[in-house]
């Protein structure tokens, strides 16, 4: 059983090419997915009496099996199953379950719940009378355990086909899958964690990893650790909590065009003026905390985009970009949007999270990171990231300024990649909130960052 963290991720068509690729044959693949979940069960369920809930599929199939060796176990157990087995794998694995089965409907509650009425194969909600006795049955259990995944959820988009009760924890066979990452579907999964089923799992897909930041070199100078513009506007506040999160990371940190004095010490200040960028040591600019939608605005993006730099764009100046123009350009760009601002610069970009991140990507030649209680790192190259951990305490005004200030430092630093530095900054910038805690405010992060850094091994 292993936590998901940096692991490749696979939608319901990989998965089942990866089955394929194996060179397993798909019964004994499904022996040891049922043998690996009833070990779990056995050793977290304490010997309580477990109900299996069967599917008319091969998830309820995993179903049988595990019942059968957990009844091998000692284990009490009952099978309530939708229907009798639909596919030859599920058939047998029925076969081998040696109790009776119950209808659903006429099942009675037991301790533990294992939930393997669907999984990779869900095509439409549950027909009401199964969710009803899905949730009937859930609250009388002390715990649910959800077979590959939670039956409702779309394996692909996340999204919620039928309602669920919500598991305690998923058993990911293989692989994590987007729903486990995605919402509406990833709360509902409760713990995630992969059982290894010996399939070579491959895509372009994989969850954040903690993110691994190493120490500046003995030799390292200020300029070598990476030099980060940010350019200030309107809203003083915004550039100045993105340039203090920078401050973390880079070794020096220019401040353009703020007009406020709270700021470190450390943090260089500069008037803004048209030659303002011309300075070769800078490694990255972050254009748009604060910005503003005016002519001045405007200007500075376009002094920004007119420059060698590599650049982070966020908030006000993902209004006044046309992403078109990225394309000319030779070095790398982030940007960071919202919801409501990726709608305004992808407007015609459609499909599952993952989905709209990868084609603006494509289409931009820069990296995008779709942000969110499930935020999404799409590379232009089709590589993938999907942050795993969840802090919705990041829900405050200026944290989205802080992640761009991170984001700049980091892709200022020696040796990166724009995937590189925007993973280590999502992972960074949730880590910090999960350090600052409950009732946290954006100011709070940028505190919070030297115990996330060293989390992630610097
Ligand atoms: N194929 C393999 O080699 C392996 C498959 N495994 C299991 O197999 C699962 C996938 O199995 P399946 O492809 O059979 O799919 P499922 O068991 O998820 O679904 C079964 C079938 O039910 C039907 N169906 C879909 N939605 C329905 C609904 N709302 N109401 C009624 N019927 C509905 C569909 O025909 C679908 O194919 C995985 O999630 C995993 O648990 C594991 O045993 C590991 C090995
Ligand atoms: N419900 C949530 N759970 C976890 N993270 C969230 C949630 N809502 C927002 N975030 C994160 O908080 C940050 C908010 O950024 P943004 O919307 O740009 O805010 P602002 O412009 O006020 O700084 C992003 O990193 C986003 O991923
Ligand atoms: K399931």
């Amino acid at each position: 059983m292993r936590p998901i963290d940096g692991l490749t991720v696979l939608t319901a068509a990989e998965m089942r090419t990866a089955e394929q690729a194996s060179g397993v044959d798909e019964a004994a693949l499904m022996d040891r997915a049922g043998a690996a979940i009833a070990e779990v069960v056995r050793r977290i369920g304490g010997g309580q009496e477990v109900l299996v809930l069967c599917g008319p599929g091969n998830n309820g199939g995993d179903g049988y099996v595990a019942a059968s060796a957990l009844r091998q176990a000692g284990i009490p157990v009952r099978v309530a199953a939708l229907s009798d087995p639909r596919t030859d794998l599920a058939r047998r694995a029925r076969a081998g379950w040696a109790g009776p089965v119950e209808p659903i409907a006429e099942a009675s509650a037991a301790p533990v719940l294992l939930d393997a009425l669907f999984g990779t194969g869900l095509s439409r909600g549950l027909d009401e009378p199964v969710v009803e006795s899905l949730h009937a049955l859930s609250i009388r259990a002390v715990l649910t355990i959800a077979v590959d995944l939670p039956s409702g959820v779309a394996t692909d988009s996340g999204a919620l086909l039928s309602a669920y009760p919500g598991a305690a924890l998923t058993l990911a066979l293989g692989a994590p899958k987007p729903a486990h990452l995605l919402l509406p579907a990833a709360p509902l999964c409760g713990t995630v964690r992969v059982l290894d089923i010996g399939i070579a799992a491959r895509s372009q897909a994989s969850v954040l990893p903690v993110a691994s930041l190493r120490s500046p070199a003995v030799d390292a100078h200020k300029f070598s650790r990476g030099m980060v513009a940010v350019v200030a506007g309107r809203m003083p506040g915004a550039s100045a909590l993105a340039a203090s999160a920078a401050a973390r990371v880079a070794g020096y940190v220019l401040l353009i065009g703020s007009a406020t004095d709270r700021l470190p010490h450390a943090i260089v200040r500069r008037r803004w003026a048209e030659d303002a960028l011309f300075d070769p040591r800078i490694g990255a600019v972050v254009i748009g905390p604060g910005l503003g939608p005016d002519e001045e605005a405007r200007a500075k993006l376009n002094a920004a985009l007119a420059s060698d730099h590599a650049l982070v764009i966020d908030g006000d100046a993902l209004r006044l970009l046309d992403p078109a123009r990225l394309r000319s350009r030779a070095s790398p760009a982030i940007l960071t949007p919202h919801e409501g601002e990726f709608a305004h610069l992808f407007p015609d970009v459609k499909g599952s999270k993952i989905d709209r991140a990868r084609t603006a990507a494509g289409e931009s030649g820069a990296t995008v990171v779709l942000k969110g209680p499930d935020t999404i790192i799409a590379a232009p190259t089709g590589e993938v990231r999907l942050a795993a951990r969840h802090v919705p305490w990041l829900a405050t005004a200026g944290s989205g300024d802080v992640l761009a200030g991170l984001t700049g430092a980091l892709l200022a630093g020696p040796d990166t990649t724009a995937l590189a530095a925007a993973s280590s900054a999502v992972w960074l910038h949730t880590e910090a909130a999960r350090i600052a805690g409950p009732a946290l405010i954006a100011d709070d992060l940028t505190l919070a960052l030297p115990a996330a850094i060293a989390q992630a091994g610097a």
